[in-house]
């Protein structure tokens, strides 16, 4: 047997996040494709002499994308709709991007087609798996045809071959790939699996003959809940590649999760290998290490792909080996719990972090470092000093003075079995609000920010960097809040919000307010395309030292007489963007993460804010990957809110909002909520979304979006009017608000002024209607 070290995927986006300005620079039409080309190569050998130079034994390759893997494979396996204008062979860079992006109809934007004339919307884009990582979601028909438009993992396995470093290529599992793709008609895409698997086995034939010996074919749907149908397509899958190549090792890798009840699938397989999740399933070795067929290498994802922390490699060092002595004569392989993607790229170039904090941490080099230092333990019989150290690192940090905070403690131990709701239920508290505001039926908001200009970017990063005094960025975010306030003013809306100018990011803005936190500068993780964010690393007891949002709330609401809400981002929202200590359980610190909150409302109340949005954008997002643990997240969850939400009076109002809004599933718990209003997604499915409020005769106002923001194209006042309309069918007048379906700090201001103003036109209209039909019924 053998014990080898190995990686399941590096972050793309470089250390500087090269590949973001790249692709940027390149979309603006400033560099050409031969520069963008030149950046990714370059990439990509770093990340692989880096990988080498690690002492890395197996390192992955076309891991590297311009955009999405998901997409790459769509693209890949010629699943192009038409309307890019694909005509069959190799798919150029500007098809692959406008099903990113999306292409403008002016032809020359994102593509120079003519083809592209009437302009093409971007495929749908959502979260992989639990990540805060997106991808776009391959659309198929029942009539689909599938073919090899170009071996990417081929290529990407030759380009390191010739700087001399032998990689496994990775490739995306052909039936994760059909469960995450959606259909356009009523076929269901796993019934395309026979389609496809001729594209897969060429691929992996082409693979073999050019002296590839192992590929790592991830099929992460295997930790997920799976239909019958499902559940038989990766015996008949597996069958069919295992027959393709029949010298090449197929490592079949599974992360996120625990196998369950897919264990037995999994180990039935005609694999060579099998990759697993340590991290988030470890009760289950036991059972994989007993079960597995005698010839199976297993692969220990046994350092965390999703966290930040240094581990205990010395725990570490015990599990391995006593998996090594049941195996026998069958490989180990030591590897991170998943791809490296999901974690920032090297803790040395945050020279700002201090030096306690700085040691706790590992991003993804230092992970390479870990695992490396794994391998040598079993192979070289490297002496165990590095492995206590460990050890001594991580029991410091348990137990460090900056972790724990006896008063955030006592608060959470009061807070213990009171349940949190607002002084009267919603019936007694809408009559109280609508006298308060008398707003027009129909009330247009937005959702909170407002464009991100590159010259507010500019502002902030001066500031940071020294080169624009606290006194002067702050008049120029008053500059940016008091137009944008005169705009919303002139336009009609009727309840304002500041524009959240002064935020980096709705949650690292937060974070870098609250003790117990830590932010870094060059953290970046990529969350789409060339968009990161940089999730804040909560390492202690959680407390608000300070109010955080009153300074902006007051100088905006200061400016006008219509209400400005005060603008919150929810606890479950912070804790799922955040890397999170891994000493205490998620609930708890999502408390604690909710008491901080809830002194951040009782400040803006006090200071006389009567609107106040929290958002939950992550809380239906966050939902763990198997039902069976929906329930025990959801009471957390929702506690957490009514913990942040309810010590204001029956007055002030309580908004939400949500981005993602397939509820049907957990309508109870957005009723438990209660929140006053709550605005979500839900223009592009023509207000469908809808329909889980009405069965669960949901009382609550609703600001079902008609306006999508994902896409630069401005609607229309009759689109939106008749998305409005839609919603009437369902929703009583006295319910609905009228807002875009999140908020616009990705869009430009050419775009949002427009788009806004018909916004309101389309209110104005349908309350022009209302007020007519109100008359004639009045005087029959
Ligand atoms: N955390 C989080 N997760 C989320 C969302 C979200 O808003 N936040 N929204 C959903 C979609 N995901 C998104 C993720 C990122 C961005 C986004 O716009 N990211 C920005 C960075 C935002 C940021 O942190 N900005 C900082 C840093 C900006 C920056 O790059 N500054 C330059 C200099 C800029 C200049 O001079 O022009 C630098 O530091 O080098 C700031 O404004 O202060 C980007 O990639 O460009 C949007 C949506 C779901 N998940
Ligand atoms: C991703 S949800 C965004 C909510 C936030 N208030 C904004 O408008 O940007
Ligand atoms: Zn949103």
């Amino acid at each position: 047997m053998t014990i080898k070290t190995a990686n399941l995927g590096f972050p793309r986006i470089g250390r500087h996040r090269e590949l973001k300005f790249a692709l940027e620079s390149y979309w603006a039409g400033k560099t050409d494709r031969a520069a963008l080309l030149e950046t990714a190569r370059t990439l990509r050998a770093d990340h692989w002499r880096l990988q080498r130079e690690k002492g890395i034994d197996i390192i992955p390759s076309n891991d590297f994308s311009f955009y999405d893997h998901v997409l790459d494979t769509a693209v890949m396996v010629g699943a192009v709709p038409p309307v890019y204008g694909w005509r069959g062979g190799p798919v150029d860079l500007d098809v692959y991007f406008a099903m990113a992006r999306g292409s403008s109809g002016n032809g020359h934007a994102d593509c120079g087609h003519a083809h592209h004339a009437a302009g093409a919307a971007a495929l749908e884009m959502t979260k992989w798996f639990d990540t805060n990582y997106h991808y776009m979601v391959p659309e198929l028909k029942a009539d689909q045809r599938f073919e090899l438009t170009s071996n990417r993992p081929l290529e990407a396995f030759l380009e390191a071959k010739t700087l001399g470093i032998h990689t496994r290529p990775v490739i995306l599992g052909p039936v994760t790939f059909l469960t995450l793709s959606k259909a356009l008609d009523d076929s269901a895409p796993i019934d395309l699996l026979e389609r496809l698997l001729p594209v897969y086995v060429r691929i992996l034939s082409e693979l073999a003959d050019a002296g590839v010996d192992s590929v790592q074919v991830d099929e992460p749907a295997l930790v997920l809940d799976l239909s019958d149908k499902e559940r038989q397509a990766f015996a008949l899958a597996y069958k069919a590649l295992a027959k393709a190549a029949p010298n090449l090792k197929l490592v079949l890798a599974t992360y996120f999760g625990p196998l369950g009840d897919n264990l037995d699938i999994a180990l039935q397989l005609p694999v060579a290998g099998l990759h697993f999740d340590l991290v988030r399933g470890g009760s289950t070795l036991e059972d994989i290490v007993r079960r597995a067929p005698a010839h199976l290498a297993l692969s220990l994802g046994i350092i965390d792909g999703r966290n930040i922390w240094r581990s205990d490699l010395q725990a570490i060092a015990s599990r391995i080996a006593a998996v090594v002595a049941l195996r026998g004569e069958a490989d180990v392989v030591i590897a991170p719990s998943c791809s490296l993607l999901h974690v920032p790229i090297d803790i040395e170039l945050e020279t700002a972090l201090d030096d306690e904090l700085r040691c706790w941490l590992a991003f993804a080099t230092q992970k390479l470092d870990e695992i490396a230092l794994l391998g040598r333990h079993f192979t070289a019989g490297d002496d165990a000093s590095s492995l206590t150290a460990s050890q001594q690192t991580m029991h410091a940090r348990l137990t460090s003075v900056r972790v724990h905070d006896p008063l955030v403690q006592g608060r959470l131990h009061e807070l213990r079995g009171i349940e949190q709701r607002r002084q009267s239920p919603f019936s007694a508290r809408q009559p109280i609000q609508h006298r308060r505001f008398k707003l027009p039926a129909l009330p247009t908001t937005t959702i909170g920010s407002f464009p991100q200009t590159a010259e507010v970017r500019k502002a902030r990063s001066m500031h940071d960097k020294g080169e624009l005094s606290y006194v002067d960025y702050e008049a120029f975010l008053e500059k940016e809040t008091a137009a944008a306030i005169r705009w919303q003013e002139e336009i009609g809306l009727d309840v304002l919000v500041h524009g959240e100018f002064e935020r980096n990011d709705m949650v690292q803005y937060f974070g870098e307010q609250l003790s117990g936190f830590a932010f870094t500068k060059l953290g970046w993780v990529q969350s789409y395309g060339s968009r990161c964010v940089r999730p804040p690393i909560i390492y202690g007891d959680v407390a608000r030292p300070n109010p955080m949002t009153v300074r902006w709330w007051k100088y905006a609401q200061s400016m006008t007489d219509r209400p400005l809400k005060g603008m919150l981002t929810g606890p479950v929202t912070i804790l799922n963007w955040s890397f999170v200590r891994d000493d205490l359980p998620r609930e708890t610190v999502c408390r604690q993460i909710a008491l901080a909150i809830r002194d951040e409302v009782h400040d803006l109340e006090e200071a006389g804010a009567a609107m106040i949005q929290i958002d939950e954008a992550a809380l239906r997002e966050g939902l763990p990957l198997r039902r069976a643990d929906w329930a025990h997240y959801l009471a957390w969850a929702v506690e957490c809110f009514r913990i942040s939400s309810s010590d204001v009076s029956d007055e002030t109002q309580i908004h939400t909002h949500m981005c993602y809004s397939q509820f049907n599933d957990i309508m109870e718990a957005i009723a438990a909520m209660d929140a006053d209003v709550i605005s979500i997604e839900t223009s592009r499915s023509r207000m469908e979304l809808l329909d889980a409020f009405v069965e669960r005769d949901y009382p609550n106002e609703i600001g079902p979006g008609v306006y999508d923001i994902h896409s630069p194209r401005i609607p229309s006042i009759e689109e939106m009017g008749t998305l409005l309309s839609l919603a009437r069918e369902r929703l009583t007048d006295g319910q609905l608000w009228v807002n875009p379906d999140c908020g616009l700090k990705t869009r430009k201001w050419d775009e949002v002024k427009p788009a806004l103003a018909n916004m309101v036109a389309a209110a104005a209209k349908l309350r022009l209607e209302l007020a007519r039909n109100g008359q004639r019924t009045a005087s029959v």
